[in-house]
């Protein structure tokens, strides 16, 4: 169109393949340099690349433009003239890729920031194919070249074929538009799908986990022990651990050293079970710990190693602790029961049974010494 708009003194030609091969490639890369963005979008802000896309783009469209030209006369662009327009096609394609992405970003399309994030991505890439073209072809002489001297099916009269390639290049654009406006369609669904995956899975970890300590909460340790009993062999303990004396530590330091406390015993917890079995805890200073052992004895170390951990002394915030100690009750699948709420209970009833008889110990849930509360 620019070189169109040129005032010659003669009928400009042009190459037909050459023309079409351009156009082509416009369409190709810009279409490759949106799709590789769009996507790239979805995992990180990246450019480079399909900025490298676009300028190649333009570049390649624009030289193999200048070159059907057929009686372009001399025509030569010093290097430094090539470099500086490709330095700044590649510019302005990173700075609308930006401009693009900021736009694309605001849910309400609207907006007043995304309509001028969109018209300021628009004129940057008008101006930096503008700069390219004015850069690319300073230089150039339109000569005349005799038509006697062209053979004659080398080119095709410049008005009609010129305007039933605009045609053919506005028809191809405006269905790239259409695909463009339905692809972003289908990237907002997704981005609002995976919003809402998160959104979930947030959802999920405040149901089923104790806001203090992340710990397991009972919902999750219900539905972990329903698993277990579906898909267990072995037998399972079920260790409920109560601690000795933690109340002493909110009356007199407050509710957030205890607090504190909690989180770090339930880290020690953590620690000391690891892959052995799994922690939850279900209430102020009450926990449970379920492992899946065939040797009874190998419980009976655990039970005793996290009893000696949980006596550890604390290093807190506004004092240490070193009077901190537990109970706990175990009960075993299938002895005792085959149901969470029957083996809780009964672990929960060994547990009090070493409370009443001087605390920090460990039992095994026993028919005949204790009592279940009818
Ligand atoms: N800081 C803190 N305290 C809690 C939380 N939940 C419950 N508690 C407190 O924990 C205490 C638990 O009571 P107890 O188990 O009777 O206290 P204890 O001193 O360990 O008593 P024994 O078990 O008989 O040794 C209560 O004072 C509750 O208010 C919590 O999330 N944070």
């Amino acid at each position: 169109m620019v070189i169109q708009a040129h005032h010659h003194s003669h009928v400009i030609n042009y190459n037909i393949q050459k023309t079409l091969a351009s156009l082509l490639i416009a369409i190709v890369g810009c279409s490759l340099g949106f799709v590789c963005f769009l996507f790239k979008r979805l995992r990180g802000q990246h450019y480079l690349l399909p900025a490298l896309i676009f300028s190649a783009t333009a570049a390649s469209m624009h030289y193999l433009g200048m070159a059907a030209i057929i009686n372009a006369g001399d025509w030569y662009v010093s290097n430094t003239k090539i470099i500086l327009s490709l330095i700044a096609i590649f510019i302005t394609s990173l700075v609308m890729l930006r401009l693009t992405h900021l736009m694309l970003v605001i849910t309400n399309k609207n907006d007043i920031y995304a309509n001028f994030y969109r018209l300021s991505a628009t004129l940057t890439l008008c101006c930096g194919v503008a700069i390219m073209h004015f850069l690319g072809s300073c230089d150039i002489n339109m000569g005349s070249i005799p038509m006697s001297s062209m053979p004659k099916d080398d080119y095709v009269e410049n008005t009609i074929a010129m305007t039933l390639i605009v045609l053919v290049a506005l028809v191809f654009l405006l269905a790239i538009f259409i695909w463009f406006v339905n692809f972003k369609e289908h990237l907002s669904n997704e981005l609002l799908k995976r919003e809402l995956i998160k959104k979930n899975l947030q959802l999920k970890q405040m149901t089923q986990h104790d806001s203090l300590t992340q710990l397991p909460n009972r919902l999750y340790l219900q539905k972990h022990l329903n698993t277990l009993f579906t898909n267990q062999t072995d037998l399972l303990f079920i260790m409920f651990i109560d601690l000795d004396g933690f109340k002493r530590v909110n009356d007199v330091w407050g509710h957030a050293v205890g607090d504190e406390l909690l989180v770090k015993i339930s880290q020690t917890l953590k620690e000391n079970i690891s892959r052995e079995g799994f922690v939850a805890r279900i209430g102020g200073d009450e926990f449970i710990v379920v492992v899946c052992q065939k040797d009874k004895q190998v419980v009976i170390q655990l039970a005793k190693k996290l009893l000696a951990r949980i006596a550890d002394t604390y290093e807190l915030s506004a004092t240490s602790v070193d009077f901190i100690s537990a109970s706990i009750g175990i009960s075993i699948y299938p002895e005792h029961g085959n149901d969470v709420a029957t083996l809780l209970k009964k672990a929960d009833v060994a547990m009090y049974y070493i409370k009443n008889r001087g605390k920090n110990s460990i039992t095994f849930y026993d028919e005949i010494e204790m009592t279940l509360p009818s």
